[in-house]
């Protein structure tokens, strides 16, 4: 067979959700709900126990001892140690038609765990790549002690900071004017760490349509979404006219040291910001300044998505999309998604500056600030990373 018809076989990519939320968060009881929803029916969830979901009512047949069909058509799957051999086994099982063809792929991570490895399995890998799309990621976050949480355990910071999807469970039991408090002091807080994501209440009724086809790919129309993806618009209507950084109105009146001191002792280093210039990178320049982000400050990029304006060819962007430091294979598109022709990168960072990025940005688009390195001082320095990078 040649490459050509070898390819045209490969089925298209299965999108991919993944759920996640602190311990006790409510992760199980909105799957529950979830998987009765027949817009799910060609889906595959993989989760950790099958205990845990109850899923007495709903199960109908099972597959093998780790796999079971539902009555809705969806086939449930136990993970059981690593996800990469969970993933690769449910591909071989329904390329060998152990089980029929699915058309989406959900991933309930355990409450404890960092949900970015996962994230990092499904952007790094290369067959994974070709056979799965990032969709999106879904936080459940409780309401009554979601601030708390936040607070004390910074994995739960992290699941919030890199959601597409915030899901506030529990708010039916704000009884109290301290759970009322608490409530409040977890929005706002959500708000400052990711104001990108779309907020949504569980007691309303959800169904598979408000928290699937987050990601970049619009199945209603096959192209790519990528103003509803990027949201930049959250972040603009925040930012600095200074420093460019964004900020709520309490902190409207900041100084310029870049020291934001939050009220109620919370962690004030998660933050986010759009990067938004009109000023073009060359291939050589965008690799460089990926490159160097990524490798120097790749812990702390908690998630950056964007658009970036390229000066070899003008009309075609290039799309990037990093959770710490690994980076989807950046996609150039054929052309921009709307009128607006400047880069815009959203940025969800833990202690890193947005004048810094910003300045990185403009030293190697040829705008070095006064007092900042240009291109040639940064590229030339031994210790900085080779281009070509993260563009091939
Ligand atoms: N009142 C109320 N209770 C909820 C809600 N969502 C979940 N719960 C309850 O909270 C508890 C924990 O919910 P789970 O769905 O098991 O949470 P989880 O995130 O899957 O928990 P782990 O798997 O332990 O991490 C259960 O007793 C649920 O019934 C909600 O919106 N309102």
């Amino acid at each position: 067979m040649t490459g050509a018809a070898s390819q045209s076989k490969r089925p298209n990519p299965v999108p991919m959700t993944i759920l996640t939320g602190f311990l006790g968060a409510g992760k199980t009881t909105l799957l529950n709900r979830l998987l009765r929803d027949p817009a799910l029916a060609g889906a595959v969830v993989l989760i950790n126990e099958f205990g845990e979901i109850g899923l007495d009512h709903l199960f109908v047949e099972k597959i093998d001892g780790d796999m079971v069909m539902l009555a809705s058509g969806c086939v449930c799957c136990t993970v059981r140690g690593d996800l990469v051999d969970a993933l690769e086994k449910l591909l071989r099982d329904r390329d060998n038609g152990r089980i029929r063809a699915f058309d989406r792929v959900i991933i309930e991570t355990t409450g404890l765990a960092d949900p970015a490895p996962v994230l990092h399995t499904l952007m790094s890998h290369p067959y994974f790549l070709m056979r799965f799309r990032l969709d999106g990621v879904v936080t459940l976050v409780d309401a009554v002690n979601g601030a708390a949480t936040l607070r004390a355990h910074p994995e739960a910071l992290k699941q919030a900071a890199i959601a597409d999807r915030l899901v506030l469970s529990k708010t039916d039991m704000l009884d109290d004017d301290e759970k009322r408090r608490a409530f409040a002091e977890l929005t706002h807080r959500l708000a400052e760490i990711n104001p990108t994501a779309r907020v949504l209440d569980a007691i309303k009724p959800i169904g598979a349509a408000d928290l699937l086809n987050a990601g970049l790919y619009d199945p209603e129309t096959g192209s790519l979404n990528i103003r509803a993806w990027l949201n930049a618009e959250a972040l603009e209507r925040e930012a600095c006219g200074v420093c460019g950084e964004v900020h709520d109105h309490d902190h409207a009146h900041h100084d310029h040291d870049h020291a934001h001191h939050h009220h109620g002792g919370h962690d004030e280093a998660i933050r986010s910001f759009c990067l938004t210039s009109a000023e073009p990178l060359s291939l050589d320049a965008c690799g460089l300044f990926l490159e160097m982000l990524r490798s120097a400050h790749g812990p702390n990029l908690l998630r950056v998505k964007g658009l970036i304006a390229l000066s070899d060819d003008l009309e075609r962007p290039l799309v990037i999309h990093g959770v710490q430091h690994v980076f989807h294979p950046p996609v150039r598109l054929s052309a921009w998604p709307d009128a607006d022709r400047r880069t815009r990168i959203v940025f969800i960072v833990k202690d890193l500056q947005a004048t810094f990025v910003n300045g990185l940005y403009r030293a190697f688009a040829g705008q070095p600030a006064v007092d900042t390195p240009d291109a040639a001082a940064l590229g030339a320095n031994p210790l900085a990373p080779r281009s070509g990078g993260l563009l091939g």
